[in-house]
């Protein structure tokens, strides 16, 4: 990836608002699926923007390593059913393959995401912020703060 994009907490909360504000009325739904971990951060902003209380995880490992997607996306975790009636979400499409599998797995499901790449944005339902695809987002929860040295050193 050739530029990067770096999310702050602030922003990242922000944006799942206005995601949140996308499905409302929140009556229409008994749950949130939160496809782990990253889904995790939107999933909480979401199911109390919306007062719902139940809230499940869907477990797959698709980066084995921060920036390499492997070939098997592996599923260690998922709710039964076909996920009428809820929000599934992720903080991010990319290539789309997680996206990909998640639609295979819960086809009645709402899929939303709070960032979304050219390639995976069409699988998504809803999505608040484009990035290019040759971007990577830094997502908070993956940074921390360091001392940085001046410029000028004595
Ligand atoms: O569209 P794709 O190319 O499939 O990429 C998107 C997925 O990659 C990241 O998850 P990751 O597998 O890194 O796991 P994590 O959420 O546990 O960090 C991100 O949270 C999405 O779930
Ligand atoms: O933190 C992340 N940033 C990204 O751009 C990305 N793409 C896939 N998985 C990702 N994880
Ligand atoms: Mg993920």
């Amino acid at each position: 990836m050739s530029e990067k994009y770096v999310v702050t907490w602030d922003m990242f909360q922000m944006h799942a608002r206005k995601l949140s504000e996308k499905l409302l009325p929140a009556s229409q739904w008994k749950g949130v699926i939160a496809v782990s971990r990253g889904g995790l951060f939107p999933a909480a902003v979401i199911s109390r923007e919306l007062g719902l209380r139940h809230v499940e995880t869907v477990c797959i490992v698709s980066y084995e390593d921060h920036y390499k997607q492997s070939d098997e996306l592996r599923v260690l975790h998922a709710p039964e059913g076909d996920g009428e009636g809820f929000i599934v979400v992720d903080d991010l499409v990319d290539t789309g393959n997680t996206a990909r599998k998640i639609r295979e797995m819960y086809p009645k499901a709402r899929f939303v995401t709070v960032f979304a790449k050219p390639a995976g944005a069409p699988l998504v339902d809803d999505y608040v912020i484009d990035i290019p695809q040759n971007t990577w987002i830094e997502q908070p929860w993956d940074l921390g703060l360091s001392f940085v040295p001046p410029l000028a050193r004595k």
